[in-house]
């Protein structure tokens, strides 16, 4: 039985995976590319514009974010998504502000906190600037990023580069409600000046504190709201000498407040993060308990693999039995797995999962209850 929370974080929805007490080298709940699709399928899945896991430590971090787009494909971070996260952990483990956790991602340590108001902080690191670490084609120019006019759809556009480990093209614009989105965001994520594929974001400037932006995600579409996009329009903005260091960035799904931090050279994000409501996945959307086969195609590994585990995932190919049962990577996990379900009812399970949601909605109502003066 798959487990998962939904959380929002202005409108930018995930479904939340907690694997932190997963064994390093144990499979990612089973999940492949096309399953992540079918979670995050509106009408047949769940819905969502990815899906999210926290996994254990391995760099002296308190945890590990993995988040996959609603593609199946890995980016390196996600800055909605990172809030949802914290707010996720706060609920499942009952923390109050002020808690911050030490999370790896593939962008490297990003530090989200509980703030005082409800919302969350988070230290996003420094933005990336170079073509090489974006990844962009196009070349720094006098400003301090890469720039330059890209021809989409036969029409020039004006874009500038900046990396929040993920790559982001800004396109200032005069009218952001004016723009096709649909149509130049998703020439733009494919444009051969952004070789990893990019997230797009257009953006109209009120007043040098005050953005209006309009999103279109890498591996997502058009979503109502981009963290890591909203930090790099901020930089790009600055740096364009059309943004103070501080601004309101205003999403379609609502308001973040973005600074670029003069000393650290850090740039920290503060926005919402909400549940949306627990569940456990239905095993036929896996392609489980039916005729039809197991998502079979390409699964998702760790990024780091231990040597066992290198060239098996047995999590997928060995679903119709282990197929190295000299070296399987999951023989202890099974075994645990195994002894805990012989001392088990079908029933008893359904209670476990069913008290580990009531306690996390206990966890989230007694956080909301107004104090007691
Ligand atoms: N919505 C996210 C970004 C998620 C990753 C992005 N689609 C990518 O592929 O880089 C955010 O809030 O930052």
């Amino acid at each position: 039985m798959l487990q998962f929370s939904k959380y929002q974080g202005l409108g930018n929805d995930f479904l939340l995976l907690d694997g932190r007490s997963l064994e390093d080298s144990e499979e990612l709940f089973g999940l492949t590319p096309e399953r992540v699709q079918r979670l995050c399928d509106r009408r047949f899945g769940v819905g969502g514009d990815g899906v999210i896991l926290a996994l254990p430590p391995r760099e002296g971090g308190e945890l590990r974010m993995r988040i996959f787009n609603a593609d199946g494909s890995e980016p390196e971070m996600c800055g909605n998504g990172i809030r949802c996260l914290a707010r996720f952990l706060a609920d499942s483990d009952g923390d109050v502000a002020p808690r911050r956790w030490e999370v790896e991602t593939l962008a490297g340590r990003i530090v989200p906190a509980l703030a005082d108001d409800g919302r969350i902080r988070v230290d996003m690191g420094a933005p990336f600037l170079t073509p090489e670490t974006i990844p962009t084609a196009l070349d720094v120019g006098v400003e301090g990023l890469p720039v330059g006019v890209l021809e989409v759809l036969g029409q020039p556009l004006a874009v500038a580069a900046a990396g929040m480990g993920n790559p982001h093209a800004v396109v200032p614009v005069d009218d952001v409600a004016a723009i096709d989105l649909d149509t130049l965001g998703a020439a733009l994520e494919v444009h051969e000046a952004f070789p990893a594929r990019t997230n797009v974001h257009f953006v109209e400037v009120i007043a040098p504190d005050h953005l209006v932006m309009r999103v279109w995600e890498r591996g997502a579409g058009p979503t109502l709201a981009c963290g890591t996009g909203a930090c790099a329009t901020l930089v790009a903005c600055h740096l364009l000498g059309l943004a103070n260091r501080q601004a309101r960035l205003d999403l379609p799904g609502g308001p973040l407040e973005i600074d670029w931090d003069e000393v650290s050279g850090h740039v920290f994000m503060t926005g919402p993060a909400e549940a949306v409501f627990d569940g456990v996945v239905a095993p036929s959307l896996f392609g489980l308990g039916d005729e039809r086969p197991a998502a079979a195609a390409t699964p998702l590994v760790e990024t780091d693999p231990s040597p066992a585990q290198a060239s098996l995932d047995c999590a997928t190919v060995c679903i119709n039995g282990c197929l190295r049962p000299e070296a399987c990577a999951s023989a202890d996990a099974r075994a645990r797995v195994t002894a805990l379900l012989e001392g088990l009812s079908l029933d008893d399970l359904v209670a476990l999962a069913g008290e580990s949601l009531e306690s996390r909605t206990r966890g989230r109502l007694s956080r909301d209850e107004p104090a007691v003066p």
